[in-house]
């Protein structure tokens, strides 16, 4: 069966995208890994696979898979790709989207210049909504993880829906950092869903430079969960205002978080590639 899809990229943060409203698809962990792979299939950080809503108050569902092929419950970059698609579809002529992942619901608001602003909810700070698994008792948004050899990190849990582990560092995240850090944290057993890992540099107040090590990819150019729970981390630390400027290896990503209790709001753009078609058992 060929299935139609685009490709679309959030601040090079790269996607698949397949509307499951007017066809009939059904994914499989291999099948999602064969497409993934960036020499004998499309090549993606994840695939998104929209779908009709399962409830009134949505008027989509989006499901995301990453490269591996595992179901994970929210793409910060990716709502904002699904936005776009939606629209370009046909699917819907609304400016304002409400759709449903399996980490929540998000509320997305297409701009006049083609931005996208997302909702991107409440943001969970109890370790076992990240979930993470304390070794030792630490102070609210400081968590202690022991390291093979001895070392430890301190790093901060949040989940967005999904689950991250956020690191500030003094310099800007290197790739020796991120090679010898990403791996161990993404598996590490604090996290007991693993994790996507990112390394914060506070430049100011109201900018700073992430590096995010993906939860089932590895390092992608851009990660807008990451973004959202890098600037809760920063804001726990007492280190960033309230309204931010990351600088992504792909980009720049506007956020806001006005403290506990509020949401997250990410604004950025969409970009689409091309059009393509695949057969279903490539
Ligand atoms: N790797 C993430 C999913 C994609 C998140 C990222 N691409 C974003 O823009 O939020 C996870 O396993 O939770």
């Amino acid at each position: 069966m060929r299935i139609r899809f685009s490709k679309m990229h959030g601040l090079g943060n790269d996607f698949m995208v397949i509307d499951g409203v007017t066809q009939d698809i059904t994914l499989t962990r291999e099948q999602v890994r064969a497409w993934g792979d960036r020499h004998f299939g499309v090549g993606f950080d994840q695939l998104l696979l929209v779908q009709p809503p399962e409830s009134p108050d949505v008027a989509f569902r989006y499901r995301i898979y990453n490269a591996d092929g595992d179901e994970v419950e929210q793409c910060g970059n990716g709502a904002r790709c699904f936005a776009a698609f939606v629209r370009r579809q046909g699917l819907t002529a609304n400016s304002v989207i409400p759709v449903q992942t399996s980490g929540g619901r998000l509320e997305l608001t297409v701009l006049a210049d083609g931005q996208v602003r997302v909702n991107m909810g409440v943001p969970r700070l109890a370790l076992d909504e990240v979930p993470f698994r304390a070794s030792a008792p630490g102070q609210a948004g400081r968590q202690t993880v022991a390291l093979a050899g001895g070392r430890t990190v301190t790093l901060t849990p949040v989940s967005m829906g999904n689950p991250h582990g956020v690191l500030l560092v003094d310099e800007p995240p290197s790739d020796e950092l991120l090679a010898d850090l990403g791996p161990q944290l993404e598996q590490h057993e604090a996290f007991p869903a693993r994790a996507n890992i990112g390394f914060l540099q506070v430049l100011d107040a109201s900018s700073g430079r992430l590096r995010v090590y993906e939860r089932g990819v590895g390092e992608t150019l851009a990660c807008g969960s990451g973004a959202c729970a890098a600037l809760v981390a920063a804001r726990l630390h007492g280190v960033m205002g309230a309204t931010v400027t990351l600088h992504l290896n792909g980009g720049d990503i506007g956020l806001s978080w006005a403290g506990a209790g509020e949401p997250v709001y990410m604004t950025g753009p969409a970009t689409f590639v091309y059009d393509g078609e695949i057969n279903q058992e490539a």
